[in-house]
């Protein structure tokens, strides 16, 4: 494994003449779980679709797990869960499991079975059927049964209740500990990402306001999280 997960440098994208992320430089070390915290627009989804090799950058460098993005790559060391619920409806959970399998070499049907098992999820229930949670938790049991090095969620827990957003944070830590997988994770709000991220990421209408680790943020500026992110997003335009 190597120890950076990502590696940008001046990294940008743009949709004609606007800029969505623009002179991005991070380096996010590996192993840790990261939050990718900023308002709406401030070009989280952008940063997450490039890693995942979605998008392509218009501009600077981008290396995942030591490597280049590219189309015969990493990528399949990588699990992406993007901010729409993709799952497909009309399909029982079993069938889902086979898609997946077939897609992924990486894939381990034991660490499914298990999961959905220990969470009281059919095999045979339908998809559409299922709750919101449960939904999110089928997408996460996807994303982890292909036993990935670097998980990347794009607002995993905004759509959930209280309920659902606690025991999708604690699976979220539970399968970091256990397997030592990078996990890059998404919101809004840095209180939605409470007691989940070690490693925080801030954008804002596409700059890259600050990054590093957590608990060194908070003594350097000594600041709650919550003050620190609000101090450096910009100021409204008013
Ligand atoms: N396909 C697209 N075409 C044109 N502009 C786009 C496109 N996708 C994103 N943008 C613009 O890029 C900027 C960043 O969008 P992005 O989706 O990355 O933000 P975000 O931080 O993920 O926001 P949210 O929290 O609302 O999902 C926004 O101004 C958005 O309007």
């Amino acid at each position: 494994m190597t120890e950076t997960a990502i590696a940008t440098t001046n990294l940008g994208r743009q949709y004609g003449a606007k800029w969505a992320l623009r002179d991005c430089t991070l380096r996010i070390p590996a192993g840790r779980v990261v939050g990718v915290v900023g308002p709406a627009g401030a070009g989280k989804s952008t940063l997450m679709n490039m890693m995942v090799g979605l998008l392509h950058p218009s501009e600077g460098e981008l290396e995942v797990l030591g490597e280049r993005v590219g189309p015969t790559s990493v990528l399949e060391r990588v699990a992406h869960i993007a901010e729409e619920d993709a799952l497909c409806r009309n399909f029982k959970v079993t069938d889902l499991l086979t898609a997946a399998r077939l897609f992924n070499a990486r894939w381990t049907q034991r660490i499914a079975e298990d999961r959905l098992r220990e969470r009281g999820i059919s095999l045979d229930s339908k998809v559409g059927e299922l709750s919101c949670g449960q939904r999110a938790q089928i997408a996460l049991t996807v994303a982890l049964a292909t036993t990935p090095e670097l998980l990347i969620l794009d607002a995993p827990v905004t759509r959930l209740d209280p309920l659902a957003r606690k025991e999708t944070v604690s699976a979220l830590l539970a399968a970091q500990a256990e397997t030592g997988c990078t996990v890059v994770v998404s919101a809004r709000e840095v209180t939605e990402l409470e007691q989940l991220c070690d490693h925080l990421v801030l954008l804002d209408r596409g700059e890259l306001r600050l990054a590093g680790d957590t608990a060194e943020l908070v003594r350097r500026h000594q600041l709650g999280l919550d003050e620190l992110v609000a101090r450096h997003l910009a100021q409204p335009v008013g």
